[in-house]
């Protein structure tokens, strides 16, 4: 079988992120819902690619004549074992990653992402993944972890208001950047976590850069986009500091196929 054709799945807290490659060119990247045991099982037996990409609902259909194998991060231990029925899956997991002085429960998507970041801008380099949790990961110019932060991320923070509280609405993620001073519930709850978040995110990165000023920081995730442009608004010399790169985990997990097969 072909390895020149792979597919790269990243099993993150909310979904499911999927990218396919050609070598060490990305084609493109979706994201999907969990998908059920019996898919997963099904995958296996496809008689042809065209049942394959249509089980893992990818865009268009993917250009290769059999199975792709398939290199796998997930950070829910639970859910790679469903994988494994799979016949050419590769985990990738954290002793694979070249990074020094990692801790054993650090986050696949965490070290791949800064592995992803380091081999495109090097290093030093901090990695902001604005996903389920919103994580900081920062490694020094020899690779050594210097370590990071986690906490919960847009999403999560407006749901656990919503949910925790009896008064607090569930709110949505605001398109444009809130007012600080509100005058509503709703716009109370979006000035306290947007403000709160930008401001916890403005002191990491300066922190970062007086250790390291010429240090490449670059954000990934979910809700990316989103916080960059309310950057732009709310710290506009910073929003210009700050890569935007969508793909750093999938990066990563390029390094690694291009370890082995290099
Ligand atoms: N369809 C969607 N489902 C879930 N989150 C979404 C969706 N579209 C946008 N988002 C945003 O993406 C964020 C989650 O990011 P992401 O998908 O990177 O998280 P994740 O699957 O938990 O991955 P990771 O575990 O790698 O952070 C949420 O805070 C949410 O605001
Ligand atoms: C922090 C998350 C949830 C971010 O996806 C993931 O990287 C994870 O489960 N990490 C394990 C704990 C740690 O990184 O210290
Ligand atoms: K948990």
């Amino acid at each position: 079988m072909s390895e020149s054709h792979w597919l790269a799945l990243m099993i993150g807290n909310s979904r499911l992120h999927w990218a396919w490659f050609v070598e060490e060119a990305l084609q493109f990247a979706w994201d999907t819902e969990y998908l059920p045991v019996s898919v997963v099982q099904n995958l296996a037996s496809c008689q042809n690619i065209a049942d394959f990409s249509r089980e893992i609902l990818a865009p268009g259909t993917i250009n290769m004549r059999s199975l792709p194998p398939i290199y796998l991060a997930s950070v829910i231990p639970q859910a790679t074992t469903i994988w494994q029925t799979y016949p050419n899956i590769h985990e990738i997991t954290l002793d694979q990653v070249p990074l020094q002085g990692v801790y054993a429960t650090l986050g696949i998507d965490r070290a791949l992402a800064l592995w992803g970041a380091g081999a495109i801008w090097s290093f030093p380099a901090l990695v902001i993944d604005a996903g389920t949790a919103l994580t900081f990961t920062g490694a020094k110019c020899d690779r050594t972890l210097v370590g990071g932060a986690i906490l919960p991320g847009v999403r999560l923070q407006l749901q656990s208001l919503g949910e925790r509280t009896a008064a607090l609405p569930l709110v949505d993620t605001p398109e444009s950047f809130p007012s600080r001073w509100a005058l509503n519930t709703p716009e109370s709850i979006l000035s306290g976590v947007i403000y709160t978040l930008m401001a916890g995110i403005k002191d990491f990165v300066d922190a970062w850069w007086q250790e390291f000023p010429e240090s490449c920081v670059a954000m990934t995730g979910g809700d990316r986009a989103l916080l960059l442009n309310y950057f732009q608004v709310q710290y506009p010399n910073i929003a210009t500091k700050i890569t935007s790169a969508p793909h750093l985990i999938f990066q990563g997990m390029c390094c690694y196929w291009a370890s082995r097969w290099k």
